[in-house]
This record gives C-alpha cells, sequence and structure tokens, in this order.
C-alpha cells in the first residue's frame, strides 16, 4: 500500500496575525514550516498535497514548489482541507499533518508509516487527547467527511465519534520522541517566540 502526505494550511493564523505555514523554522536560516514539513514528506510518502483554502492563499506558495490545491469551500475549518486533501491523492491511505506543528519527528512518521494499514484511523493519543491533525487517514473515510461535514462539523475529532479508530499510545510515541515533540503546534506570537 502506499501512503501519501497531506499538509492542511488553510486556516486563517488569525491568533498568529500572519499566515503560519510561511513562519521560519527555527534553527533553520531559510527554511519555513511549509517547505520544511513539505521536504520530510517527500521523503517518505508517494505523492505530497498542500491544502490551502483558496487560490490567493495557495499562490503564497508557488516560491516552494509544493503540489498545492484548494478547500473545496473556504472557512470550513481542517475536515475540509482533510476532505479535500483525501480526494486530490491516489493512495490509499495519507499522513495527514498540520503546518503548525514544525517539529513533527522523522522517528514518529516511520512509527506512524510501519502500522498496518486498513480503514481505521491511525491516532496518536497525548495526555488523552487523539492528535488527529497528525494522523494516518483512509481514503475509505470520505464518505464519513462528507457526512460529518453535511452536519456542520468543521473538526477531523468529530470523525472520532464515527470512524474506527487504532490508538498509538503514549509510551510507544516517547520510545521515538521523549519530548513528544512532534505535537507541539504555535498558534500566538509569544509561541512563536518561546521556541527553541
Ligand atoms: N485546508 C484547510 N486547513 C485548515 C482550515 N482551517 C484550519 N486549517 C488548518 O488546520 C490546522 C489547525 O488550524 P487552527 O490552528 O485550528 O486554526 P488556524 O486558522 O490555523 O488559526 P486561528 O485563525 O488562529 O484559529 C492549521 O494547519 C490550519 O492551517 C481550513 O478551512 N482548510
Amino acid at each position: 500500500m502506499t501512503i501519501a502526505g497531506i499538509l492542511l494550511a488553510g486556516g486563517r493564523s488569525r491568533r498568529m496575525g500572519k499566515d503560519k505555514a510561511l513562519l521560519p523554522l527555527p534553527g533553520s536560516e531559510r527554511l519555513t514550516f511549509v517547505e520544511h514539513l513539505n521536504a520530510m514528506l517527500t521523503t517518505c510518502c508517494s505523492e505530497v498535497v498542500l491544502v490551502a483554502r483558496d487560490a490567493e492563499q495557495a499562490a503564497e506558495y508557488t516560491f516552494a514548489g509544493i503540489h498545492t490545491i484548494t478547500d473545496e469551500a473556504p472557512d470550513i475549518g481542517p475536515l475540509m482541507g482533510l476532505y479535500s486533501g483525501l480526494q486530490a491523492i491516489t493512495a490509499s491511505h495519507a499522513l495527514v499533518i498540520a503546518v503548525d506543528m514544525p517539529f513533527v519527528q522523522p522517528a514518529v512518521v516511520r512509527l506512524l508509516l510501519s502500522q498496518p494499514l486498513d480503514d481505521a484511523l491511525l491516532v496518536p493519543v497525548v495526555n488523552g487527547f487523539h492528535q488527529v491533525l497528525l494522523a494516518v487517514y483512509p481514503r475509505s473515510i470520505l464518505p464519513a467527511v462528507e457526512e460529518r461535514l453535511r452536519a456542520g462539523r468543521r473538526d477531523p475529532r468529530s470523525l472520532l465519534e464515527v470512524a474506527r479508530v487504532r490508538s498509538i499510545d503514549e509510551a510507544q510515541l516517547r520510545a521515538v520522541d521523549p519530548q513528544l515533540r512532534s505535537f507541539v503546534n504555535i498558534n500566538t506570537p509569544e509561541e512563536f517566540a518561546n521556541l527553541k
């Protein structure tokens, strides 16, 4: 089975005040979050798709040479990004990463990609919370995504109520990423300023 990478970048970054995807990666002189995550996914996925909310936002990423598509409709939330991304890929499954998680560790990606793939969602659990924005989704989940969107839901978390889920527990995650850096997500200028 092949697995695609989907980067979700279609949010408005309101709390940050500027597009989080284009923030510079700490410790790197020139890479943005989106370039860094795209480069990582390119090494392990059969295809990588970046999902922006609309053509105007997508145009911001042409410099990075990333295959960018747009949401079927903008501003419906990451569930719409997932829907649009899953429709665009040819692989049977996708590793989905929010573009505001710049420290996703290759070892965690390898752990996720080494699991048996079937029709279940494969979701890491940290502090008791399912990490739906760093998880593996089968394309076969698309009808359920469509149903959730029709019900007015915006968050992939709502799939946990209707889909079969296989959890990756915290001990497994800590074995490869002891500080769970992979699950740090950046929302505000303060959080960005405090990154090391
Ligand atoms: N494609 C797509 N991605 C989205 C959408 N909404 C949020 N995302 C992505 O989902 C991830 C989590 O988003 P949030 O941090 O909850 O929201 P945000 O819009 O980025 O930030 P705020 O405006 O500050 O809430 C980020 O990578 C977003 O880019 C959407 O409507 N479409």
